[in-house]
């Protein structure tokens, strides 16, 4: 069997923080603290945690934006603390791309459509000028937008379409993990399923494994395969999305889950018989 695309053993990321200003009080801020679990190929694995409980460190970690202060992160195969220098880490990043919450502000205004998923392929030094056209014109029409927009600038789409250049761009260089931080959060709801779908096609077209960092529970129950349930730094609950939304073991579980919109009867049914208040986690009658 091939190795897991993602293992997490025992990570910590600790910051310290001077609390006067002047570095005379520490203090420690547990942003991960022992985390472990494995992602396998090929699935979407769903990161969920209310703000702060270090959702984005684990993503910084994984891009190797920050260190770990202990434990150990395998990516591919690879122990990520073992990549060392500018190329290393040049041919690391090759195989991690991340899709940002916001793709206002992940585009940049002044560059056209063309060049912005171009860029990828250029920094890596990938094909000749006309190879990289070809393969830009290539994953414009994977992401379902017409050739004529590769002339156009951020400004000129709609967010929607915005976060499809996003996406275009974050697979343009063949990565097979792509961490989706809360990509849908800054469209509106009636977007938001279109670009759900789409992730769900290339996934399955190139075989992508995703981790996926998200409040919401609703495209959690849609879309990921595996969740874990983050809590100041902790994992408090994981397992398959299905089995974790029919059996909450945690209460902290239980409560995020009550906060999802109701998305049929049955689905609400199940929800009032989750006690909130009892404490033993039993769920009535089922
Ligand atoms: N560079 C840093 N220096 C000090 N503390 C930090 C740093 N980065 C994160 N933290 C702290 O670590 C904890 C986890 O932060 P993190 O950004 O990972 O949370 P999150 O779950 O992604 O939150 P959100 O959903 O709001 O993005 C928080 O208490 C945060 O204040």
């Amino acid at each position: 069997m091939k190795e897991p695309m993602i293992e997490f053993q025992n990570v910590q990321k600790f910051f310290q923080l001077s609390q006067n200003g002047f570095g005379r009080t520490r203090t420690m801020v547990k942003a991960v603290n022992e985390v472990s679990f494995t992602v396998p190929r090929g699935q979407t694995f769903a990161v969920i945690g209310e703000s702060g409980s270090g959702k984005t460190t684990m993503a910084k970690m994984l891009m190797k934006f920050e260190d770990l202060t202990g434990g150990l992160i395998r990516v591919d195969g690879q122990d990520i603390s073992k990549i060392k220098g500018k190329e290393a880490l040049k041919a690391y990043r090759r195989k991690v791309q991340i899709v940002h919450q916001d793709p206002t502000s992940s585009l940049n205004p002044r560059k056209t459509i063309k060049e912005i998923i171009e860029e990828p392929l250029i920094v890596h030094g990938m094909g000749t000028r006309s190879e990289r056209l070809q393969r830009v014109r290539e994953l414009i029409q994977v992401v379902d937008l017409p050739l004529s927009y590769l002339d156009r600038y951020p400004h000129m789409l709609s967010g929607g379409q915005k976060q499809r250049v996003g996406i275009a761009r974050a697979i343009a260089l063949n990565s097979k993990l792509i961490i989706l931080d809360e990509p849908t959060s800054a469209l509106d709801v009636s977007v938001q399923s279109k670009v759900m779908d789409l992730l769900k096609k290339i996934q399955k077209e190139f075989q992508l494994t995703y981790f996926f960092i998200t409040h919401d529970l609703a495209l959690v129950k849609n879309f990921a395969d595996y969740v874990i349930i983050m809590e100041k730094g902790a994992l408090v609950e994981e397992g398959k999305t299905e089995q974790l939304f029919h059996n909450p073991r945690n209460l902290y579980t239980k409560n995020l889950l009550k906060a999802i919109p109701v998305i049929g009867e049955e689905e609400q049914r199940f929800l009032d018989r989750i006690q909130i208040e009892d404490t033993t986690y039993s769920i009535q009658g089922g």
